[in-house]
């Protein structure tokens, strides 16, 4: 389904590859975890598989083609198999949750029926159904991440990829795109998911592949985000293990750090709680959640009478939200890999792109 066999990509002006002869295998309906310290080449990894770069060298297959033969006039049929979602959501702030969800159908020439049909499915399905009228600023950071999955996989993507989807998230409201992105994955969607949030990975026991300074450290059927490749520091009293991992690994030296064997250590036991008390109440997210607990085998810890500050109790590496954007005057087809730079949009009305909060 998504192969690199030998990838090397190094960015112009840059003095070491980005990601270092890269051979890597995801297979039909895998639940692929990509973990790595800030700059070890997750998102480059992603940018790849959605031909938004171009490996230096190596070749890459991504559903049974070899994205080197894809003319970049083909490009934007290629993406129509890919759903793609990110950290800051990039909605439509003027239009409403179903124009938004409407616009992929819109940009690739479905019919009015088939979106008429397809659209409150698909709000359904990511559990927002009630919700189709109101504006991306109505609706809790949850909720729009729901919208942006929905705009997603609204096309019946085979393949769906996220960075950091959860990053700007507190950690109730991750449990909840959690539990969608795993429904969606049971539905047969391959996921691939850039991620720097070590209570979800070590919840989910999927499988993990670790990058570090460009090289694929770990590939691990059933893993979680630390093993002793990522050093977990000393805990500070009133701090978690699982924050102090990525940190670490953030701190630790660049060079490539040697694939390491499953630590037996319990991490789900030092890891962050997946549940605290919420920053909001969201119906939504709270029964998405409760669905996950239910279904996890691992207990769960109950919620923290006294949650952490607003922004959330994880310690997370700073991540400039839109560094690796493509360049600011594309249209949001064109960033959603819907229609080629330069093509003519439609009537989809489009307008400018980003977080409404
Ligand atoms: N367009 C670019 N031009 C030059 N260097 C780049 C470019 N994009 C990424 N890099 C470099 O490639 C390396 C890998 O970056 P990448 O964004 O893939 O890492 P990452 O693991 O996704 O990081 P983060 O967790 O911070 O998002 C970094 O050293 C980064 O500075």
């Amino acid at each position: 389904m998504i192969r690199f066999d030998h990838v090397t990509k190094q960015y112009p002006g840059t003095s070491r590859p980005a990601l270092n002869a890269i051979d890597l295998e995801i297979l039909r309906g895998e639940f692929v975890f990509l973990v790595g310290a800030s700059g070890s080449g997750k998102s480059s990894c992603l940018r790849l598989v959605l031909k938004e770069e171009k490996p230096s060298t190596g070749s890459i297959h991504v559903l049974g083609q070899d994205l080197g033969s894809i003319s970049n006039r083909k490009i934007p049929y290629f993406r129509r198999n890919l759903g793609v979602v990110f950290q800051d959501f990039r909605l439509l702030p003027n239009k409403t949750v179903y124009d938004n969800v409407a616009f992929t159908l819109q940009v690739i020439g479905k019919s009015r029926g088939y979106i008429q049909e397809a659209v409150p499915d698909t709000l359904k399905m990511v559990g927002l159904d009630g919700k189709a009228q109101r504006l991306p600023h109505e609706l809790s950071g949850g909720e729009q991440q729901r919208v942006a999955i929905a705009r997603a996989i609204v096309n019946k993507p085979q393949i769906l990829l996220a960075d950091e989807p959860t990053g700007n998230l507190d950690p109730t409201t991750s449990a909840g795109i959690m539990t969608l992105l795993e429904r969606i994955n049971a539905g047969g969607t391959t996921v691939m998911m850039a991620t720097h949030e070590a209570a979800i990975v070590d919840q989910m026991q999927r499988r993990v592949l670790e990058l570090s300074a460009g090289t694929i450290v770990r590939d691990e059927r059933h893993g979680g985000y630390a093993t002793s490749a990522v050093p977990i520091l000393a805990v500070a009293p009133g701090a978690h293990a699982a924050q102090a991992a990525p940190a670490a690994h953030a701190a630790s030296a660049t060079p490539v750090i040697p694939a390491a064997p499953v630590v037996p250590v319990p991490t789900a036991t030092m890891a962050q709680p997946l549940y605290v008390e919420p920053e909001f109440s969201d119906e939504v997210t709270d029964a998405a959640a409760a669905v996950t607990a239910a279904a996890q085998a691992a207990p769960i810890a109950p919620p923290v009478p006294d949650p952490a500050p607003k922004t959330g109790n994880m310690i997370r590496p700073l991540l400039p939200v839109t560094k690796h954007d493509v360049p600011e005057q594309l249209g949001l087809a064109e960033k959603l890999g819907l229609r080629a730079a330069g093509e003519n949009p439609n009537a989809t009305g489009e307008q400018e792109v980003g977080p409404s909060k």
